[in-house]
């Protein structure tokens, strides 16, 4: 009997069926941050400019992608290297400039032209794309963008999210699935405001301007994002959690909510967070990653909580739809290729992880207060051969089951490819 023959008798000894739990994952969306190879850098503006908004990458490695077609190369060894469907998650601050588009043109006069490109590599592979404005590094940030007191700087910024509209809109129309198209900006600021009210009430009236853009809600769907505190804006950020939550409720059907795990006290948890907000909105979004001590977005781990918020989007239905998944981390100290496959695939096997549970059985000790049972079975879930249908997995799905062997692929990219750079 191999590995996966005895995993998947053992499994079906607690009621799961390995077989449907990989025929599930195999169909759930991962949108794969572009950003991760290139430090967020973007390639619409000065490339030695600092990365502005509260968010930092540390680390010089080697390799980082510098122009699209070498961000290109780089995520199709992500996609071949990681199992799953995939969507790609772009910012606007990747808009291609070329001879044939009309060259160069500030945020507020992007259009779907400049991100043909884009969506000509999506249909070769058969992704759909989600989209992002770029509301940072950009000297139009004052430094705040849609939360500024100054009318010209906030409708540079609002005229910048209604292109992304649109933008967002041609590649949902292009490729044929809804494209998730998310604001966050880092508006905030350092020390104690004067006015807490103000920003907050311009945020929401830009953001109200922005979604005045018409687009069709089952092909776009803007999310907002909220976030505790950034680098350099400590005291006071406009887009909070409740101002996200809040919006986002009094305009369900404009948008949803987005929560990114690094973007709360370091003690809430958003897997906690994911059925509360399901019981309100038929939709949420995440952005996955890892703060270490703050929003440091290393690298997504198969760690504790990954595992657990895993757990809550397969608990609570979120796998048919209703919760859309990205991944948002930047790690500049070690090969970029790698950080992006440790991390997608983490995401994959936390989900698998959570699928290969007896979620009824489960939901049924603790309706009969069982719980000394309950805790002895997800002890026991631990340390389940959980590997073997994970390896089984990765060999239906084409791709490496063996970290180290994508790993020296990897490895040669980096010889033959990134050191070159
Ligand atoms: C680049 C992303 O838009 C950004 O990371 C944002 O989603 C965020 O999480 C900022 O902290
Ligand atoms: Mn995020």
């Amino acid at each position: 009997m191999t590995m996966y023959e005895e995993a998947k008798k053992r499994y079906a000894a607690l009621g799961v069926d390995t077989e449907a739990a990989m025929e599930t994952l195999a169909g759930v969306p991962i949108s794969i941050h572009c950003w991760q190879g290139d430090d967020v850098r973007g390639f619409d503006g000065d490339p030695a400019a600092p990365l502005t908004g509260g968010i930092q990458t540390t680390g010089n490695y080697p390799g980082r992608a510098r122009t699209p077609e070498e961000l290109m190369a780089d995520i199709d060894q992500v996609l071949a290297l990681c199992p799953g469907t995939k969507k790609l998650n772009l910012h606007a601050s990747y808009a291609i400039f070329d001879e044939e588009n009309g060259g160069w043109v500030d945020r507020d006069k992007l259009e779907p032209k400049h991100f043909k490109k884009w969506v000509d590599f999506c249909k070769a592979r058969g992704l759909g794309c989600d989209f992002n404005p770029t509301f940072f590094s950009h000297p139009k940030c004052d430094p705040l963008t849609l939360a500024s007191p100054n009318p010209e700087t906030r409708k540079f910024w609002i005229d910048h999210g209604k292109a992304c509209i649109r933008i967002s809109q041609y590649l949902a129309q292009e490729l044929g699935q809804p494209c998730i198209m998310n604001i966050w900006t880092g508006d905030g600021l350092k020390d104690i405001p004067a006015d807490r009210m103000t920003p907050r009430v311009l945020y929401k009236e830009s953001i109200d301007a922005i979604l005045s853009e018409p687009y069709d809600f089952n092909l776009v769907k803007p999310c907002v994002e909220s976030k505790v505190f950034g680098i350099g804006v400590e005291a006071y950020t406009v887009g909070s959690a409740e101002f996200a939550l809040s919006y986002a409720a009094m305009n369900r059907d404009k948008c949803i909510p987005l929560l990114d795990n690094g973007h709360y006290h370091p003690t809430e948890v958003v897997s906690d967070k994911i059925p509360a907000l399901l019981a309100f909105f038929p939709e949420i979004a995440l952005h996955i990653t890892r703060g270490v001590r703050w929003d440091s977005d290393h690298v997504v781990l198969f760690d504790d909580e990954t595992k657990e918020i895993a757990k809550e989007i397969v608990r609570c239905g979120g796998l048919d739809g209703r919760v859309k998944i990205a991944l948002d981390y930047f790690d500049a100290s070690i090969n970029r290729v790698a950080a992006w496959v440790v991390g997608t695939r983490n995401m994959e096997k936390a989900l698998l992880f959570a699928l290969l549970q007896p979620a009824q059985y489960m939901k049924s000790l603790q309706d009969n207060a069982n719980f000394t049972e309950l805790m002895m079975l997800s002890e026991k879930l631990k340390t389940m051969p959980f590997s073997a249908v994970w390896e089984r997995y990765c060999e239906m799905q084409g791709v490496p089951a063996d970290d180290q062997e994508w790993f020296k692929t990897v490895m040669d990219y980096e010889k033959n490819v990134l050191s070159k750079r």
